[in-house]
């Protein structure tokens, strides 16, 4: 379970976020929806432990998120992994698409290479990534295979919570749809909590259980994706949804 409680964060003079409270149940999944500059990807960084609260906390299992040198990163950045937006900078360049998905197991285990050798490829096979393309470079993938290896590298050492940064926005509408038909597909396997960050409600509703909107660093509402069309909502999550229905409309009208 992962708990966050009265964080704030302040860079300068400006509060990027507002006293943050919430809770992810294990195996539940968090969507963090908002505009741009609502404070969504900086929410994801103090959950990953990438930079340190201004004030509160954030707890997995009841264990604090680590916040100086003698505390312990490395177990809290095996257990929380990322996907990133599909910058072709997630993956090393100088790496094969092998060697990547294998790096977390050189961090946070103590596999031989062969034992590393056949989870690379259980992993490049669960996400999907044509086994082909493992001693490939990252530059020869296309979108979707970038995509695919980032997820096969972040679970590989089997992490309790996925957070996931606008990691489909950069795909089509086909790739998109594909990529969240595997993250549910995954989630359901490894009994993963997924924290999905996009500005896209109508990518979530299957996804997550719960979804957070988020505007000026605050907290909007957070409710159950069950009722994402049914509920009744604060008037900024309405013109999202509004938003969202106009899209799909002329999508359907092109
Ligand atoms: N290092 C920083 N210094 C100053 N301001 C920052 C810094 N990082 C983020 N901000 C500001 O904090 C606010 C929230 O940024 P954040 O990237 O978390 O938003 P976001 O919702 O993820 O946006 P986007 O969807 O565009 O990625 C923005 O106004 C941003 O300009």
């Amino acid at each position: 379970m992962l708990e966050i409680k009265k964080l704030s964060k302040r860079i300068g003079k400006t509060l990027i976020l507002e006293r943050i409270d919430l809770t992810v149940q294990a195996g539940r999944s968090l969507a963090i929806v908002g505009e741009s500059g609502s404070g969504k990807s900086t929410l994801a960084k103090l959950i990953m432990a990438l930079e340190r609260p201004t004030s509160g906390q954030i707890l997995l299992d009841g264990i604090p998120a680590p916040t100086n040198k003698t505390s312990d990163f490395r177990s809290w950045y095996r257990q929380i992994q990322f996907v990133f937006q599909n910058t072709t900078a997630s993956l090393d360049p100088r790496m094969t698409i092998s060697q990547s998905i294998e790096e977390p197991l050189c961090h946070f285990t103590k596999l031989n290479k062969s034992e590393r050798k056949e989870l690379v490829i259980e992993y490049a096979t669960k996400v999907g990534l044509p086994l082909t393309l493992l001693n490939a470079a990252p530059s020869h993938l296309s979108g979707g295979q970038y995509q695919r290896a980032c997820i096969a590298k972040a679970l590989i050492v089997k992490p309790k919570v996925l957070v996931c940064d606008e990691i489909v926005s950069n795909l089509d509408m086909i790739h998109q749809h594909t990529i969240i038909e595997l993250l549910q597909q995954l989630k359901a396997e490894q009994q993963l909590s997924l924290i999905f960050i996009t500005h896209d409600l109508s990518l979530v509703a299957n996804l997550c259980e719960d979804i957070l909107v988020m505007k000026d660093g605050r907290m909007v509402e957070i409710f159950d994706s069950d009722f994402i069309q049914t509920g009744s909502h604060h008037p900024y999550t309405e013109s999202l949804l509004h938003a969202v229905e106009i899209l799909r409309r002329n999508w359907i009208a092109l």
